[in-house]
């Protein structure tokens, strides 16, 4: 089966901002994106010394310690060559070569053994960086204020960082040490080659520069490629979980929508296997230039070299030390261009991680001893407006309202009119962009965030599904709440109608509720429904919003939940509801009428219904539905 338009349509997924400014640095020319290696590198650095310093110094002395024993066993090696090459009766030579052999046998016997001990140390210490990275990005978003994950250009920092930002701080380990034993090494190399004669070190420099120039292009081009496809892969991602997720699955079934997701997911992979085809051809050709090259500037240093010797610059006896050191000088800088360029290609996925430490800081509250009034009096909305992040629309315009402690507001109005929005702002979920929200006189966005929280519970729709055991799923609700009988937990779950749920469980309360888990159990829509009521009045907190609470819900369960929403107003909570029958909302002391954004109209139930405006439009149409035929 074919579709006729593209099912998940990559015109329509905007390259990122973060692939476009590296697509700018890239393309900029290597030096600008090369500057960004010390940066990585310095990151990389302090999630090892944070993740253990002693193993970093030990990391790093074992790096230098053997690039020492590499250099040195290879400059004995010539040593060894000089000797065995010199004048004189052969017995004499060995004997005379014999203290560099056994220097050359010590040196590397030395770097076996430090190797060894690399590895061991590097395993380690990457499972260290690796943790220490992810315990990083888990600490700047667990404060990121709620409104970032409207963000789709923040979600998507989030996932590349989390994926492959991670992954590559961990491989850059390893390159990093590798890379101070190759500088080592190649000093070494470049100094000795120098002390044979001058000529020879700038010799072997040139010798290597193609190479070094197509192991950067061919990396270059990988790079540009990888972020020229951002939006295909994306693209290729979101068709992927389609097809696999288990949200979609029924409906995907239902639907037969399955033959057409797998051609949709073809047609991106094939964008992308052409593309990955041609960066692979282009790179090939580099590389073969770059080793033709290499092959030319060899034999050219030999030639150099054969000239030094016909000429008298360089004695015969020197001849072998100086192809020993110059094979070394050229191999180390090979790879020492290898390492970079591993780390160059790193680099990208580093800097998105550093990219969302920084997002994650910035949409972070600033700390602040200001708090948000407890249990306020009065909340007060002036001129708010709002905005979802890159929505050209406001969600929220002009929005003025007064609300009073222990009052039941609800919110009516048609999908999408602002509602769930509007309470949001109001509880501090959201900052507006425009306007003031104030508790008690005092701007909610000059307070701790967490203090203005501690002050609301939420019931929703789909209240959160978390894999724990039933009583858990209800005491996340407030975990720090004392209630060592249990009391205030069964209260809950009678008032919620948690309690047919949970004794309906193998385990009762203990159940776990997640098929993730061989034992788990999942529950119904609506009983989830009630397991998050329960959790919303086990909070115990003076602000309860309720979001469609019954929207799942059976008409017994839900005439229980309004019982007991009324019972927690009568004690004075402040209850915000926002649901579509209004039969539930006749006894509100305030209903707020919404319509594109904007509140159209306010009152209670009879005020509303004299006025015969768009809310007793909504409440004849649903009561009508109820009348006799
Ligand atoms: N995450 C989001 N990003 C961008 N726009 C959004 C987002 N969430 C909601 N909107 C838009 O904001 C407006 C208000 O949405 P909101 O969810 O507040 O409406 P609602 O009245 O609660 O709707 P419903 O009755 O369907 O739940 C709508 O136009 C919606 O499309």
């Amino acid at each position: 089966m074919t579709t006729a338009r593209p099912l998940v349509g990559i015109q329509d997924l905007a390259t990122p901002d973060w692939a476009l400014a590296s697509q700018e640095a890239s393309r900029s020319g290597m030096w600008k994106v090369l500057s960004s290696l010390p940066s990585a590198a310095r990151l990389v650095l302090r999630l090892a010394w944070r993740a253990s310093p002693w193993m970093t110094v030990v990391a790093a002395v074992l790096a230098v310690a053997s690039g020492c024993a590499t250099a040195f066993g290879l400059l004995a090696t010539a040593d060894v060559l000089t000797a065995l090459l010199a004048g004189g009766p052969t017995p004499d030579r060995l004997t005379d070569a014999l203290p560099a052999v056994l220097t050359v046998v010590s040196l590397f016997s030395a770097r076996a053994v430090l190797e060894a001990a690399e590895g061991a140390v590097h395993a380690v210490l990457r499972a260290r960086v690796h943790q220490t990275a992810q315990l990083e990005l888990h600490e700047a978003v667990v404060g990121v204020d709620l409104i970032a994950f409207e963000d789709s250009e923040f979600l998507e920092i989030l996932r590349q960082a989390q994926d492959d930002g991670v992954r590559n701080i961990e491989t850059s380990v390893k390159a990093i040490a590798d890379l101070a034993g190759a500088a080592i090494q190649l000093a070494a190399a470049v100094t000795a080659t120098g002390l044979l004669h001058p000529l020879l070190a700038p010799l072997v420099v040139v010798t290597v520069l193609p190479e070094a120039w197509a192991a950067t292009r061919a990396a270059r081009l990988a790079h540009q490629s990888f972020l020229d496809m951002v939006a295909e892969r994306r693209s290729q991602a979101i068709a992927s979980e389609l097809i696999i997720d288990r949200k979609t699955a029924a409906e995907l079934r239902a639907c037969t929508a399955g033959p057409a997701l797998l051609t949709e997911y073809l047609r991106i992979t094939a964008l992308l296997t052409a593309e990955n085809q041609r960066v692979e051809m282009a790179r090939s050709k580099v590389q073969l230039l770059g080793r033709a090259a290499r092959g030319v500037g060899t034999g050219a240093g030999f030639a150099v070299l054969g000239w030094m010797l016909y000429d008298g610059a360089l004695p015969l006896a020197l001849a072998g030390t100086a192809v020993v050191a110059m094979r070394m000088a050229a191999s180390t800088l090979t790879r020492s261009v290898h390492v970079v360029n591993q780390l160059y290609e790193n680099t990208l996925y580093i800097e998105l991680f550093t990219a969302l430490l920084e997002q994650a800081r910035r949409r972070t509250r600033p700390p602040t001893d200001a708090q948000a009034p407890g249990d306020p009096e009065e909340f007060v909305l002036e001129q708010v407006e709002f905005s979802y992040p890159g929505q050209a629309e406001p969600a929220l315009r002009d929005i003025s309202l007064t609300i009073r402690k222990g009052q039941t507001i609800a919110f009516v109005g048609e999908n999408g009119s602002g509602k769930t929005t509007l309470v949001k702002v109001l509880t501090g979920l959201y900052q507006p962009t425009a306007g003031r929200v104030r508790w008690n006189g005092t701007d909610l966005a000059t307070v701790e965030a967490d203090s203005a929280y501690e002050q609301i519970a939420v019931v929703l729709q789909e209240p959160a599904r978390w894999p724990m055991s039933a009583h858990d799923n209800i005491r996340i609700g407030r975990l720090e709440r004392a209630d060592p009988d249990g009391l205030a937990l069964t209260a809950a779950i009678n008032a919620s109608g948690a309690d047919t749920v949970i004794d309906g469980l193998p385990a009762g309360g203990e159940t776990v509720l997640s098929r993730q888990f061989s034992n788990g159990r999942d529950l119904s829509g609506g009983q989830w429904q009630r397991i998050g009521v329960a959790r919303g009045l086990y909070r115990d907190a003076p602000i309860l919003i309720a979001d469609e609470p019954t929207a799942a819900l059976d008409a017994r369960a839900e005439q229980a939940v309004f019982e007991s929403l009324r019972r927690l107003s009568d004690g004075g909570r402040t209850t915000l509801l926002i649901t579509h029958r209004l039969a539930n909302v006749r006894h509100a002391d305030l209903i707020v009428v919404m319509e594109n954004g904007r509140i159209v109209d306010h009152g209670d139930h009879g005020e509303l219904i004299r006025r015969d405006g768009p809310y007793a439009e909504l409440y004849n149409l649903q009561a009508a539905a109820y009348q006799p035929v």
